[in-house]
């Protein structure tokens, strides 16, 4: 592979925003890629590529480079090397890259590689939570959150089959297959940007993990019901409900931030899904003026994300174990207010992306001990580890309000 130095300067670019800008690696790369047009889909793949390796890998490669952060545009040249050279990619003579010791590189790759923290690359503290939290299975599960994530649609079953959009792609030069237990999903053979063809445009999927997939299925819901969402963000699972639902029914998709529920409704109008209803929690009587009134209720909470990490390895940067230690209270308290909009005989569904047991069944636990929780039981419960589906990880559990 032949180095390309504009592509090469955009990346450390990107690198610089993500380091010391503190943006979002998405963001930076897709900033990034608008820059020349003339960049076709390998020169793009190659700026993401390279931009996403460095952001999982940043911690053993800063260890093999020796730098330490703050990163200064010397240093971050050096992480490339080191990501150049443990990828086999030849070297260009750039003044940047002088004297990069490429022995000395692998040396330092084997010897850190026998560290956990260092192999997969990341921060002490997460390394011993994870231990803590999962035992002997943390070594697989971080490992495989290290792996870059398929690419999986959902199939908006309002316009279209899998197999119509299964054909439709294979025109389009997209290849894809089918996901073993996830009727609607196809996951693409290679990695392909699909929000530029027209059957994305005309509503007929949605790019949605094959794990994600089995949120809105586990909730059973049926046409004609009422059903909330309450904490819908822009609205994945709300879409899956709503195709579920066949259009009839009602599903008010709740969430504390108004500009998420902007965004579903815009998502909504595409996947032509006519029976959701918004409603920005602004106040605790949003809730109220709905308990008891729900026939399905989805807790889709908010979390640490460490299920989701192929997909934003920057994440493990940003996220702090207070973070954790907060969105666990969070967790729990909006189980305990908004399971109340479940009426009698009615149930409901609490999930999250994460693989922290704390996160998950240790919340339900609690929860079916606590005064409110009394009038529910346990119908079901899956967990979804990464390592064992090669999906994202994933907690579900169903809930069955007493009549
Ligand atoms: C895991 S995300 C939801 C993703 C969404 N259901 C989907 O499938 O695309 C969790 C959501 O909970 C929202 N949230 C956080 N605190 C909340 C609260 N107290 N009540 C309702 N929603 C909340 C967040 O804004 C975020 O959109």
């Amino acid at each position: 592979m032949r180095l390309h130095r504009n592509l090469v300067f955009a990346s450390i670019d990107a690198l610089n925003e993500i380091f010391n800008e503190n943006k979002y690696a998405d963001k930076a790369i897709q900033g990034t890629l608008k820059r020349d047009k003339r960049w076709g889909a390998r020169d793009r793949s190659f700026i993401a590529e390279m931009v996403y390796d460095i952001v999982r890998w940043k911690r053993l490669y800063a260890e093999i480079a020796e730098v330490k952060e703050p990163f200064d545009r010397q240093k971050l040249f050096r992480l490339f090397t080191v990501w150049a050279t443990l990828k086999g990619i030849a070297l260009p003579d750039w003044k940047q890259l002088e004297d990069t010791p490429t022995r000395r590189i692998k040396g330092r790759f084997d010897e850190l590689s026998k560290i956990r923290k260092y192999r997969e690359s990341i921060p002490d503290w997460l390394d011993e939570l994870g231990q803590k939290e999962l035992g002997k299975k943390w070594d697989a599960e971080i490992a495989a959150l290290n792996v870059e994530a398929d690419v999986v649609l959902r199939t908006n079953t309002l316009k279209t089959t899998p197999e119509k959009l299964k054909a439709i792609l294979f025109d389009l030069d997209l290849e894809t297959e089918p996901v073993q237990g996830v009727p609607n999903a196809l996951k693409l053979k290679e990695r392909a940007n699909v929000f530029q063809t027209p059957a994305f445009k005309d509503g007929w999927f949605e790019v949605q993990d094959a794990s994600s997939q089995l949120v809105a299925d586990f909730l059973d819901v049926k046409p004609g019901m009422r059903v909330v969402d309450a904490c819908a963000g822009a609205g994945g699972k709300a879409l899956h409900l709503a195709s579920l639902m066949e259009n009839k029914g009602q599903l008010i998709a709740l969430d504390i931030y108004a500009n998420k529920l902007n965004e579903l409704k815009r998502r909504a109008k595409r996947a032509g899904a006519f029976n959701i209803e918004t409603r920005h929690i602004d106040s605790t009587k949003v809730i109220k003026k709905l308990h008891e009134k729900a026939d399905r209720v989805l807790i889709d909470a908010p979390c640490s994300g460490l299920g989701v990490l192929r997909r934003n390895p920057d994440a493990k940067w940003k996220l702090q174990p207070d973070f954790i230690e907060n969105i666990k209270q969070t967790q729990a308290e909006i189980l305990d207010q908004y399971s109340k909009m479940v009426k009698p005989g009615g149930q409901l569904v609490y999930a999250t992306c994460s693989i922290l047991p704390s996160e998950n069944d240790k919340q339900i636990k609690k929860f079916l001990n606590s005064e409110n929780g009394k009038s529910f039981n346990l119908a079901k419960e899956k967990t979804i580890l990464p390592s064992k589906s090669g999906y994202d990880g994933f907690y579900m559990a169903l809930l069955t309000k007493t009549e």
